[in-house]
């Protein structure tokens, strides 16, 4: 049997003022995957990410990293794991490559096997190697700080909003790398709330909402599960009438919405009909279709149902 990277069982959390953070939660990540942890703020996903880094206590359940008891095999589940916080936290006084080396001593490297330039290289920070950390780009500080996570080579490492203030090229570079080490045998688990990201880049996908997970599937399942659709219907005159728009909505569509004087949305579930029938009913009613756009949902419309449905 192959062992998950990670492994969480019942695990929850409810902090000293009452907040209940975690509720019972239980699934795996399986190794070599793409893993990507998504939910609303406050749903709960960094107060999981600081119980398996040991940040937080958690009150009750279990959870093993790539097989070792976070409890009673502390040491190995920690050296089994490299996290990249959510804040950016590092100290002024240092260079990136001082940064490091000051890592690779608290996790007792040698100086022969440490991977200082190789790091700062993948990391496309070699140039800054020698610069004061505070003088370093958001996004360099964010890059940084993945190759702090990756000094004693972990073989999972978690990416906690890791793209947060980044902008959209250095976010690029940031998945390269992460998509080389994942190619290279890495473990990815990242929470995000680009959810277009998630998208693209994951395996698998879990969704947490109010400290409970209310999805787990491959990232086509949970993009299939969106059987809505949009279809936009420019017409030949104005829907001047109130009650057209609503008589529309009767036609068992799930939404009917005057969106322009002569445009109107509608949104359909695939089961039920197609963009066809959307027109026929509008036919029916005298008008002349000029135009027509559609709109196949994606991760965030399914988000947004699932989460909506939990609240
Ligand atoms: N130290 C704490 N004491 C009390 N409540 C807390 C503490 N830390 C977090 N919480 C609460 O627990 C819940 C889960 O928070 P958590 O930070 O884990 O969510 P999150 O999904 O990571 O959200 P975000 O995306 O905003 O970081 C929230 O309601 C939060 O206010």
């Amino acid at each position: 049997m192959t062992e998950a990277a990670i492994s969480i069982n019942q695990l929850c959390k409810t902090y000293e003022d009452g907040k209940k953070a975690l509720d019972n939660v239980s699934f795996d990540v399986r190794r070599g995957e793409i893993f990507g942890l998504l939910g609303p703020n406050g749903a709960g996903k960094s107060t999981l990410i600081n119980i398996l880094s040991g940040m937080v206590s958690k009150t009750s359940g279990s959870a093993s990293i790539w097989g070792f008891d976070i409890d009673q095999d502390h040491r190995n589940a920690k050296a089994s794991i490299g996290i990249v916080p959510q804040e950016i936290v590092f100290d002024p006084f240092f260079t990136p490559a001082e940064s490091l080396e000051v890592v690779a001593g608290l996790y007792g490297i040698k100086k022969s096997e440490r991977r200082t330039m190789e790091l700062l290289r993948a990391v496309h920070l070699d140039d800054k190697a020698d610069a004061y950390s505070r003088t370093l780009s958001g996004g360099m500080k964010r890059r940084l700080l993945v190759a702090k996570a990756m000094v004693h080579s972990p073989p999972i490492l978690v990416l906690d909003e890791p793209t947060a203030g980044v902008d959209i090229e250095l976010r690029q570079q940031l998945w390269e790398y992460v998509e080389e080490l994942n190619k290279s045998g890495v473990t990815i688990v990242l929470t995000t709330h680009y959810l277009e990201e998630a998208e693209n880049l994951c395996d698998r996908i879990a969704i947490i909402n109010h400290g409970q997970l209310i999805a787990l599937k491959t990232t086509p399942e949970l993009v299939g599960m969106a059987r809505e659709k949009l279809v936009e219907l420019t017409l030949d005159r104005d829907i001047s009438e109130e009650s057209d728009a609503v008589s529309f909505a009767d036609d068992q569509f799930l939404k009917a919405e005057v969106v322009g004087p002569r445009t109107l949305a509608v949104t359909y579930n695939m089961d039920q009909t197609n963009a066809g029938g959307v027109m026929r009913s509008v036919q029916k009613r005298g008008y002349e279709i000029v135009d027509v756009t559609t709109r196949e949902a994606d991760l965030e419309d399914v988000f947004l149902n699932l989460t909506r449905k939990a609240a």
